[in-house]
């Protein structure tokens, strides 16, 4: 297994250019941003979340959650920061990177071969009857694909494309085995491919174009 410092230094980082417009033109990698707890304060809100999608709560506890809530909110307001120096998405060491908007996923290996991780759909990210929104299903390997693209180029892609066949089923709070990895490029543009394993079980393949940004471009 490659480590996530040595994986880190594989991708270009660089501060001057980042702030430039709409989309990260480097990435940031950090371990101690947001402090020791943040990964923790993360998993606490997505277990509110779990809880949201299930909870039926009576008027009054709707209303007290409600001001429960209103009191969290302006704690955070006196720590707002901007995207760039946001923790959220630049922490290896917590699962997705502690981009709470992900699914939940811990790298097992990366580098320019590819990327495998674990991903636990969450409670949360229910579509019906049980199972994994499809949507949700995308981000995971959009995230990993564009990881996997990054992590060959070197830099960073956005997605062009991403194409997601939905073969079976996709369980929530299970570890499934998710994979990324380029199949080939031609200059810009990066064909990377992704598998979504319930243990033996193909639940979903993915086939995206990532393109590489060109220098300076937001
Ligand atoms: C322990 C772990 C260690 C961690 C280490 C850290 C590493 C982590 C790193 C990173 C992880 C994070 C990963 C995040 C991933 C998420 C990514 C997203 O979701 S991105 C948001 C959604 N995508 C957009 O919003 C794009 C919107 N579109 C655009 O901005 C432009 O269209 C852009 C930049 C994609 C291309 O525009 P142009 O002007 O630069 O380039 P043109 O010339 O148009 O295209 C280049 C080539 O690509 C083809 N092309 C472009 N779009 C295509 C399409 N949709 N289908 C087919 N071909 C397309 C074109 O035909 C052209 O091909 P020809 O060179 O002529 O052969």
């Amino acid at each position: 297994m490659t480590g996530a410092s040595e994986q880190a230094q594989s991708v270009q980082t660089d501060d001057a250019a980042q702030h430039t417009g709409g989309f990260r033109a480097s990435f940031d990698v950090t371990t101690e941003r947001g402090g020791q707890s943040y990964g923790e304060m993360v998993e606490q809100v997505r277990t509110f979340m779990d809880k949201v999608r299930y909870a039926s709560p009576t008027p009054d506890l709707a209303d007290e959650v409600i001001d429960d809530l209103k009191k969290l909110n302006a704690k955070l307001d006196t720590m707002l920061v901007d995207e760039w120096t946001s923790p959220s998405g630049t922490r290896i060491d917590l699962p997705s990177r502690g981009n709470i908007t992900l699914p939940p996923y811990e790298i097992l290996d990366g580098g320019p071969e590819g990327v495998e991780a674990t991903v636990t759909f969450r409670r949360f990210h229910l579509g019906g009857n049980g199972v994994a929104h499809g949507g949700h299903v995308a981000i995971a390997f959009d995230d990993l694909g564009g990881m996997a693209a990054a992590l060959k180029l070197g830099g960073v892609a956005r997605t062009g494309y991403l194409t997601v066949h939905y073969r079976s089923l996709t369980p929530l709070e299970t570890p499934l085995a998710i994979r990324t990895w380029v199949e080939r490029f031609e200059g810009r543009k990066y064909f990377v491919r992704g598998t979504l394993y319930d243990g033996d079980r193909l639940c979903a393949e993915m086939e995206a174009l990532f393109i590489a940004l060109k220098p300076g471009q937001a």
